[in-house]
């Protein structure tokens, strides 16, 4: 590492951040794999030595096998708990303010995680845990192999937990799989009742004949758009729609071939609200700061376009306006006090 690099990755560490596309089992660092094989040391043997393996993707569709294996490793509600707690203290180790978790809920008859509520609010006692450096939201995410009837059970639980940090609902899974259509009705009550939508949107080709009904509902974000046609682009950009951005994810996955050839750069070109966020942390092995690092090497942004992209990624939040003025107020004086870097 050469000491630019070192010095522009302690400023993105210290530039206060916001990451809005993190996936709870996807950002399971290796520190907690380890307490969570230990944990199961007498019951899933099997799974003694096992770690998320690296830089393994030939493609995005070797992406969601892996949580086949991850999940035996967070059936239970203590397991849910360490997951959150390590994960939020992650974040805020890296310097986010303000972070927006996504998470599937899921239920097992053989452990005390009996059902999606108890994995709900599991999640959220750990989320509302008093802290005063990071404030931490939930999103609900619907898998694109679930049933119109367990999506509608995800929509009714985030619409039950509303008051209590949940702000939306996500389209996540693996983008093979299912259709939007099947699952629009659930999305169309979430929004029936208050809740922001944000959807994983384009990240493979084949998901392109869908986008025009995913788009007519309305998303308020859109996570990844990796690969937008002409009437696609003109939707999004004439709304401007936010985007989630989440490169290294992309360039493991193999759906964006390298970062400087990422889409961010024309999202930066025209001005188009995003907000780099990670995605998975624990399976691609990339901090958020990490990502302002990339996206700084790759478009050679200055200190101060990185502060502003922070920035203007608050007006993207699903919390409320009086979190985004103390936010804002907040990365002011963060900016005041840290002239020294502009
Ligand atoms: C790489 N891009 C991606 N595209 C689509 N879905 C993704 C994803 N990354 C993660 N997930 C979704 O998030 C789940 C894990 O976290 P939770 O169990 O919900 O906390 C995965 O099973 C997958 O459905
Ligand atoms: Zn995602």
């Amino acid at each position: 590492m050469s000491v630019n690099v070192e010095s522009l990755k302690a400023f993105c560490v210290s530039l206060p951040k916001i990451e809005l596309h993190a996936h709870i089992n996807g950002s399971i660092s290796h520190e907690t794999i380890a307490k969570l094989r230990e944990r199961k040391r007498e019951t899933k043997p099997h799974l003694a030595d096992y770690k998320i393996p690296e830089n393994s993707l030939d493609d995005i569709a070797d992406f969601f096998p892996l949580f086949k294996l991850i999940y035996q490793l967070t059936d239970d509600i203590e397991a849910i708990k360490l997951i959150t707690k390590d994960v939020i203290d992650e974040f805020a180790h890296d310097g986010i303010k303000y972070l927006e978790l996504r998470s599937t809920p899921r239920k097992y008859d053989d452990t005390n995680l009996k059902t999606k509520e108890d994995y709900v609010r599991t999640v959220l006692s750990v989320i509302n845990e008093p802290r005063d450096d990071i404030i931490v939201k939930l999103i609900i995410s619907v898998d694109r192999r679930n049933t119109l009837d367990e999506a509608m059970e995800a929509v009714d639980l985030a619409i039950k937990y509303q008051n209590h940090g949940v702000v939306a609902v996500d389209l996540c899974g693996d983008v093979h799989a299912g259709t939007f259509d099947t699952l629009k009705p659930a999305f169309l009550k979430a929004q029936q009742y208050g809740l922001k939508v944000t959807l994983h949107f384009c990240e493979v080709p084949e998901n392109l004949p869908e986008a025009p009904s995913l788009l007519a509902i309305g998303p308020n974000r859109l996570g990844h758009a990796t690969l937008l046609d002409e009437a696609c682009r003109k939707h999004i950009y004439e709304h401007k729609i936010p985007i989630e951005i989440c490169m290294t994810s992309n360039v493991l996955s193999k759906t964006v071939p390298t970062y400087e050839e990422h889409h961010l750069k024309e999202l930066l070109a025209t001005g188009q609200p995003f907000c780099i966020c990670t995605d998975d942390k624990g399976v691609f092995r990339a901090d958020l700061s990490d990502e302002y690092v990339q996206a700084a090497k790759a478009f050679s942004m200055t200190n101060t376009q990185l502060y502003e992209a922070c920035f203007q990624a608050i007006d993207s939040i699903f919390a409320d306006d009086s979190i985004k003025d103390q936010l804002r107020t907040q990365w002011q004086k963060w900016f005041d006090s840290n002239t020294k870097y502009f």
